[in-house]
């Protein structure tokens, strides 16, 4: 694809995800509203990784301008397997109309209170994690990493890792479309 004149669609318009494709791409992308088709609070990796995917397709079918559809999703999984805690994951999609990418972020531990009151209200965590913050919209700008890691790490620099894995395939002359 030629860098020159691409230009993403994002599934979205919240500026930690527009921040994020802005310092992976370099450009500013097309922010569309478009539904995710999963809960506003996904409770497992399949269906943050199906809400990406059903932004970034739905977004490309929106904007015909664009080369590439990209889906931001942030959601909660239960890892089982190892240690029986919760995460934060966010997920990127990535979709040309022919191929479909993920790039899968940085799955963070969440704290065990802040799971107990999403379950048993129905919340959601960014509600959660503006009370313990003191903040409104913070999902917006820092997220749930900037409150816990005391801005050490923030949501549009988890994200921007995510989108840059996702766009990789679509740009690095090492993979063969
Ligand atoms: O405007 P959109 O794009 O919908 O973004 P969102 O932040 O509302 O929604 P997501 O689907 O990405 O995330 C699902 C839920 O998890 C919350 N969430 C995800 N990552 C978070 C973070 O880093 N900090 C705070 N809340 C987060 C988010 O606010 C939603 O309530």
């Amino acid at each position: 694809m030629n860098n020159e004149t691409l230009r993403y669609v994002l599934g979205t318009k919240n500026e930690a995800k527009r921040l994020a494709v802005q310092k992976a791409t370099g450009i500013d992308p097309i922010c569309l509203s478009v539904p995710s088709g999963v809960p506003a609070q996904p409770m497992s990796e399949q269906e943050t990784i199906t809400g990406a995917i059903n932004r970034a397709k739905a977004a490309l079918a929106l904007a015909p301008e664009a080369q590439i559809g990209l889906g931001l999703e942030g959601g909660l999984m239960y890892d089982e397997a190892f240690t029986g805690q919760w995460y934060l994951i966010s997920v990127c999609a990535a979709w040309d109309g022919k191929q479909l990418f993920l790039g899968k972020g940085l799955a963070f531990p969440m704290p065990k209170q802040a799971i107990e009151r999403i379950v048993a209200e129905k919340t959601e965590l960014s509600v959660i994690m503006d009370e313990w913050g003191q903040t409104s919209g913070s999902n917006h700008r820092g997220g749930a990493y900037a409150l816990l890691t005391n801005d050490r790490l923030n949501r549009s620099d988890v994200f921007c890792e995510a989108v840059i894995a996702a766009i990789t395939p679509y740009q690095s002359r090492f993979y063969t479309n």
